[in-house]
């Protein structure tokens, strides 16, 4: 099978674009990790694409196959390469040739034409769809060891395993490719102008994977373009890591456009960080699966609490500010969880099917409640009673107000009030307890191969892309399009938990809890159009 990776030029270009092609043939792949054998670049910028796809938010990102109708719709998205714009960019053997890792590894280095599929349940006759380029090794890389000046800056807020992340960056460059200069950034974005570097070395970061938060420290806001290339270009940069989240990864867009336009031999690599697991593409995010871990001790506290009381109502807020991942896989996890609230299933509290009536029922039936609530559910009603101003961060996220305060005042007045029944409320917020924590183990491996990952495609050459698994295998996935509109691939769309999909599905057929979906004046801002769509067809059919 051939195909052909192709650039989003404009289709008057094509007739001036040559396009690379990537065979499983064993010369083919040798011309392809030799630039030497590489037709000229014919434009400035990245250059691999002679047939503009169209995305969801119609803009051609995509490259695809020179045959469409032989490859079964095969389509790359590509990440750019420092070559893109500097052509004659010497290349040099990657130094894990004669690493002593690697020596009997049976393939250290991954071919140019790996890559990995976007989705991979499908059926005979689907199109082959979205692929990336695997990571890892390069035969041939672009920066010569001594050369390299790479720096690592975390921004947005912390998340278990930064500082694992971190750590193995500085070891992953220091003992893999033999780079020894390699600056720390402090206080996220605008510790680029604002503040002096600290010096990593594998011997500075060695302990920090046991503690919580970031050695570099981290700020939201502050993200000034223009300034922070200036910096990477006065301080001789050529290598940046950048650990954040969704606005994080944004930045990153920025800084490898303006890299990209002022011709810098800089490679920009983004590593996508949130406890939230919100960012799109990936599998999930690092620091996720300790969250859940660690959100286990306050469900069980407040199960324990409720357990040894009449009429118990416990509720635990975890994070979460648009997606209810922690929320829902702790409590499916926990299984001491009566009810689960997330921002994207809208819920009630009064009437039939409502939360008052389901706890009733549950204080009747056991004797005691557990609630779980992600910090961004109910935001409107919490809204609504409170007459809060709304308030942003520096970063502009919306700040939240507390729907766990908010929660425990109505479940009160409800019961003492309105039924005259006396409870016994233990309200247990462990938010940042949980975001402070170290890594756990199967965290701090993923955190591993993220920094390798990124070492590995920075040496390499590529540039402004962020690495993550895409169905376990990682991937290098591009971070703006191929026309100059900024677009982060992994930002493009945000994570939320489908209601349609089967594991929400899973998680009410585990708690037993109502769905909410009787609800009428239902927030539908948070919900997708799909769930609307699949909820007033559903609302048709019951009626
Ligand atoms: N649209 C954007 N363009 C450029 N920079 C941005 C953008 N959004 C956010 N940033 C910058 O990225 C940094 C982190 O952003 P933010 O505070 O939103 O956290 P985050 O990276 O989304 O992480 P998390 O949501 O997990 O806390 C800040 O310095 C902010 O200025
Ligand atoms: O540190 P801050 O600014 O309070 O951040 C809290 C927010 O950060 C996150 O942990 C990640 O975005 C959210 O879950 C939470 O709402
Ligand atoms: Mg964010």
């Amino acid at each position: 099978m051939e195909f052909t990776i192709s650039s989003g030029l404009p289709k008057s270009s094509l007739s001036l674009a040559p396009s690379f092609p990537i065979t499983r043939s064993k010369s083919q792949a040798s011309a392809l990790s030799n630039p030497s054998h590489l037709p000229k670049p014919f434009f400035k910028s990245r250059s691999f694409s002679i047939f503009p796809l169209v995305s969801r938010q119609n803009r051609p990102i995509r490259s695809q196959s020179s045959n469409p109708a032989a490859d079964n719709g095969f389509v790359l998205e590509d990440v750019p390469h420092l070559t893109n714009f500097r052509p004659d960019l010497p290349t040099y053997p990657n130094p894990l040739q004669n690493s002593q890792a690697y020596a009997i590894v049976k393939q250290t280095f991954v071919r140019p034409e790996d890559v990995v599929a976007e989705r991979i349940v499908v059926q005979r006759d689907s199109p082959r769809g979205v692929h990336f380029r695997r990571a890892g090794p390069r035969e041939k890389v672009y920066f010569k060891s001594d050369e390299v000046r790479a720096c690592i800056v975390t921004c947005g807020g912390l998340c278990p395993g930064i500082n694992t992340v971190i750590r193995e960056i500085v070891c992953g460059l220091s003992y893999m490719y033999g780079v020894e200069d390699i600056l720390g950034i402090e206080g996220g974005y605008r510790g680029f102008y604002s503040k002096n570097t600290l010096r990593l070395t594998p011997k500075v970061v060695n302990d920090i994977h046991k503690r919580g938060g970031t050695f570099l420290r981290t700020s939201r806001g502050g993200h000034d373009t223009h300034k922070i290339v200036d910096n990477i270009e006065d301080r001789g940069i050529n290598q940046v890591y950048i650990i954040g989240g969704d606005g994080t990864q944004k930045g990153a867009a920025l800084i490898y456009k303006e890299v990209e336009k002022r011709g810098l031999h800089v490679a920009v690599a983004g590593i996508p960080k949130t406890i939230d697991n919100d960012i799109a593409v990936i599998d999930k995010s690092f620091g996720f699966d300790t969250a859940v871990e660690e959100a286990q001790r306050a469900i069980n506290a407040a199960h324990v609490e409720v357990e040894s009381v009449e009429n118990g109502v416990g509720i635990v807020k975890l994070m979460g500010r648009y997606s209810g991942f922690i929320a829902m896989f702790a409590t499916l996890a926990s299984r001491d969880v009566d009810c689960c609230l997330i921002p994207e299933s809208p819920f009630y509290l009064e009437g039939r099917g409502g939360l008052f009536e389901f706890i009733e029922e549950r204080l009747r039936e056991n004797g005691h409640v557990v609630i779980v609530i992600a910090e961004g559910a109910g935001q409107e009603y919490v809204a609504q009673e409170i007459e809060a101003i709304e308030k942003k961060d520096a970063s502009g996220n919306k700040l939240l107000l507390d729907v766990g305060l908010w929660l425990t005042d109505k479940i009160k007045a409800h019961f003492t009030k309105v039924r005259k029944m006396a409870i016994n409320m233990k309200y247990i917020d462990p938010t940042y307890m949980i975001r402070a924590i170290p890594s756990n183990a199967s965290d701090n491996i993923y955190c591993t191969l993220l920094a390798q990952s990124a070492v590995h495609g920075a040496m390499a050459g590529y540039s402004g892309f962020t690495v993550g698994p895409v169905n376990s295998k990682h991937a290098y996935i591009p971070i703006s399009d191929k026309l100059g509109v900024v677009l982060q691939r992994v930002t493009e769309t945000q994570n939320t938990v489908k209601l349609t999909d089967r594991m929400w599905a899973r998680l009410l057929a585990s708690t037993n809890q109502p769905s909410f979906l009787g609800c009428n004046d239902m927030p539908q801002e948070r919900i997708g159009k799909e769930t609307i769509n699949v909820i007033s067809s559903s609302e048709i059919s019951s009626s």
